[in-house]
């Protein structure tokens, strides 16, 4: 028996993409990134500057403490640089010691802000940048590459993966610099001090290191499968919401609830554990370097005892050691950023790198505007191997001709037509336009050559006459208004709210079937395309419908090279000629049967 919530379990359920193995690519997505952020580097630099200022106003910042306390309460004798304060008296050196914290705290806050805002800045900008190289390339992917990857996952990749590797290039220039820059200088002011104590609060840095890089693993793989949870959860949201009238008319809203609320229950456990993995590491991190504070304490605690150190001193060196790690402890949160960026960097690159485009050819040619022959010569054509569409098929349109392609479903039709966009390359044969390849034209020149109705009108979220316009971005207001009239748009429009600047609403909803075929029609119109394909343009419509839309094509395309694909038998009468395609499969029974085993005659011309 076959089950009714499959489409669901697939739209919401099965969507889980087989989990990319393999060591992030960081490096390599860096180097992608790298000319995005070519422009921003010097804002970058601007951003490390003012943290590593930020930095050394918080060394300082100790120093108005000591003042007040050797000096004004201690009453100890100031020398050196210092020395025009002992002419001061308590009270004024409390003063100052006061102003100058609450001024050097002011001057750290401005830093911070400064940087934190250039950086913000510069990231935001790389973000934008890296988003439309992203988009750009995926525009140009094959549709074989788009059909593997659904488009909430990819919606994912394109924002939250992004985002990611933006707080890390953030991190980069507000930590790697100035924390850096804070540790050394501790640390020879700490080794300068005494250098026994020194080492031995050192030892334990080499565990955390060790401990770090296991961490850094450990964060990096469970982000990645958060993130892939995530993306998982984008693109079964998108196919959900997409079908959402379908879900309401079966009634399956608590089925498609249940399918949101599992993936979303994966999300939220994905998340769960990445977040725990990485707080576990401040702990980790808190207890190894205490282990060194408290080796300090012994093993200097028994200097003291012994006399070989004074109280006070030990109070240092365990002062210092506490400034040592907090950029430690900076430094390890870093490399979980890194850690979490590289998990995104791998996907973000996965689609950056893909190189399955349909390109232009080298030497590829500008299509002729006018066009005398289209011919389809022996073409081969499988969207997945092993599993064959078209198999030498023929078939050959003459310029102003209109041939109806009829055939049951499944037999290949629609595709023949995106052969001739060359939305997908032929894998035996070629296409032909006055004897050129497709392959040999230029993509742009092709499609403009080219007006396609497809069966599912592709309308966008804008007013009526900028979905005809989207046919001929030059088009006038006088042109598509035309475009309109030939195509009956003219019929209805007047009767929306707004007419022509009616807002359509997301795929055109707010339109019937036929209302939407028509303005889909009117966009075919509007080009000057000397090739017009239409897709089952009369599909599930009422007999009147049906009529109304065969007349609007008729005026739309009249004098153009026409290539209507149908079950519509009605809409053959329109036609010059009419072919018929079998299905692969009868074929090759057929084939079989009579023992014609090369045998090549998919279509099979009817002519009228
Ligand atoms: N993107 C795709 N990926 C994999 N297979 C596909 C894809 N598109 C179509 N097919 C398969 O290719 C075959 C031909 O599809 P096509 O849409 O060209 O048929 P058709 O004759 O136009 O059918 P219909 O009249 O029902 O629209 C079908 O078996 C279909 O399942």
């Amino acid at each position: 028996m076959v089950s009714t919530e499959a489409p669901l379990e697939r739209a919401g359920g099965s969507i889980r993409r087989p989990r990319a193995t393999g060591r992030p690519h960081l490096p390599q997505a860096l180097a992608i990134a790298a000319p995005a952020a070519r422009p921003h580097l010097a804002a970058l630099a601007g951003t490390g500057a003012l943290a590593l200022l930020g930095a050394g106003a918080t060394l300082i910042l100790p120093w108005p403490l000591a003042l007040a306390v050797d000096h004004a309460i201690g009453r100890r004798q100031s020398t050196g640089l210092l020395a025009w304060m002992n002419d001061l008296s308590p009270e004024t050196v409390l003063v100052l010691a006061g102003v100058a914290l609450v001024l050097i705290t002011t001057l750290s806050g401005l830093l911070a802000f400064g940087s934190t805002a250039l950086g913000e800045r510069s990231a935001e900008g790389i973000g934008a940048r890296l988003r439309q190289t992203m988009f750009e390339h995926t525009m140009d992917l094959s549709l074989r590459w788009h059909d593997r990857m659904p488009h909430g996952e990819l919606l994912s990749r394109m924002t939250s993966d992004i985002t990611r590797m933006l707080d890390a290039v953030i991190a980069v220039a507000t930590i790697l610099l100035p924390e850096t820059v804070i540790l050394v200088v501790v640390l020879v002011v700490l080794t300068a001090f005494d250098p026994r104590l020194a080492l031995i609060g050192l030892a334990v840095v080499p565990l955390l290191a060790l401990l770090a890089e296991r961490q850094r693993r450990r964060v990096r793989a469970a982000q990645q499968d958060a993130r892939e949870e995530a993306g998982n959860l984008f693109a079964a949201t998108g196919d959900l919401l997409r079908n959402v009238r379908a879900v309401q008319a079966f009634g399956r809203s608590e089925k498609a609830r249940k399918l949101f609320g599992r993936s979303n229950e994966r999300v939220r456990k994905a998340e769960v554990r990445a977040a725990i993995v990485s707080a576990r590491w401040s702990p980790i991190a808190e207890i190894v370097l205490a282990l060194g504070s408290g080796l300090v304490l012994i093993i200097g605690g028994g200097y003291v005892l012994h006399g070989s150190l004074s109280t006070g001193d030990l109070l240092v060196v365990l002062a210092y050691l506490g400034e040592l790690y907090s950029p430690v402890r900076s430094l390890t949160r870093l490399s979980s950023i890194l850690a979490k960026a590289g998990a995104s960097a791998r996907r973000v690159q996965e689609v950056l790198s893909a190189s399955d485009a349909v390109v232009d050819a080298p030497r590829a040619r500008p299509v002729p505007e006018r066009i005398q022959e289209v011919r389809f010569d022996g073409v081969g054509f499988s969207y997945e191997q092993g599993h064959p569409v078209l198999r030498d098929f023929d078939l050959c349109l003459s310029a102003g001709e209109t041939v109806c392609l009829l055939g049951p479903s499944g037999a290949g039709k629609s595709t023949i037509l995106h052969l001739l966009l060359r939305l997908y390359d032929v894998d035996a044969g070629a296409v032909r336009l006055d004897g050129l390849d497709v392959r040999d034209c230029e993509r742009h020149s092709l499609r403009q050559r080219i007006a396609f109705v497809p069966q599912d009108p592709w309308l966008f979220d804008a007013s009526v006459a900028e979905n005809i316009a989207f046919g001929a971005l030059e088009a006038t207001r006088d042109e598509v208004e035309e475009a309109g009239r030939l195509a009956l748009v003219d019929e209805f429009v007047h009767d929306l709210p707004q007419g022509y600047d009616t807002p359509l609403g997301e795929d055109g909803v707010r339109l019937s079937g036929g209302q939407r075929r028509r303005v889909a029609l009117a966009r075919a119109a509007v080009s000057q395309a000397p090739i017009v394909l239409l897709d089952e343009p009369t599909a599930s419509l009422d007999p009147v419908s049906s009529a109304t839309v065969v007349q609007a094509i008729r005026t739309a395309t009249l004098r153009r090279t026409v290539l209507i694909v149908t079950h519509d038998e009605n809409l053959a009468a329109i036609a010059d000629r009419v072919v018929h395609l079998s299905k692969l499969d009868d074929v090759t029974d057929h084939a079989k049967k009579g023992g014609e085993q090369n045998a090549a005659y998919q279509a099979t011309d009817l002519v009228r």
